[in-house]
């Protein structure tokens, strides 16, 4: 029975933190699923995959070395990204790569969801410095500039963006 498979892949707990990826969870239920990313959540594993979407879990605290020069530079640099650990920066290395295709380059969209709170503003800056960093001038300081700048823009469309979509939400009736 299903509950009997669950039952059973839970019983190795130990095991949990390893997917790396959702849809190698067997069976794929809500508690599997969760149970995973609970243990790696547990562990500091805030990135998994889930076929070519990427889950991001709200770490709720600074995890500064999660983001640095060097580690976006080994995405970066990295012939298979996507075989590092998941991270923000396989999807935006991904889509960096699609747009440089020098066949046939193609527009790139990156959506990033989830309720309030769960970090998609996080997301949209951590993608914003990433492309600033690596499609930037080799200049530190020129970058630095630049990634504010963008920063900056992103963060000021906002309330536009918002305007469109996030006031009609039924959870969140600001325009009653
Ligand atoms: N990867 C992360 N590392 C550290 N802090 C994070 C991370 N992701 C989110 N946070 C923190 O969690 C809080 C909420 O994140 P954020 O503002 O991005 O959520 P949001 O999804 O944009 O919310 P809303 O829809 O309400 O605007 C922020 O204080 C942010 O700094």
């Amino acid at each position: 029975s299903l509950e009997g498979e669950i039952r059973a892949f839970l019983t190795d707990e130990d095991q949990l933190h390893t997917y790396e990826d959702l849809t190698k969870v067997n069976p794929v239920t809500p508690t599997t699923v969760l149970k995973c990313l609970q243990a790696r959540y547990s562990l500091k594993v805030f990135y998994t995959h889930a076929g070519c979407t990427l889950v991001a879990l709200n770490p709720f605290q600074p995890i500064p070395d999660l983001y640095t020069l060097d580690v976006m530079k080994e995405y970066h640099y990295a012939p298979q990204p996507q075989e590092f650990k998941p991270h923000i920066f396989i999807v935006a290395e991904q889509a960096y790569r699609n747009i440089q295709g020098h066949v046939e380059p193609v527009n790139q969209s990156l959506v990033v969801s989830g309720e309030s709170g769960a970090g998609k503003t996080w997301t949209s800056r951590c993608l914003m410095k990433y492309y600033a960093t690596v499609a930037g001038s080799s200049s530190v300081l020129k970058i630095q500039d630049k990634v504010e700048r963008i920063e900056r823009r992103v963060l000021d469309s906002n309330p536009i963006m918002e305007a469109f979509g996030f006031l009609s939400k039924p959870s969140c009736n600001v325009m009653d």
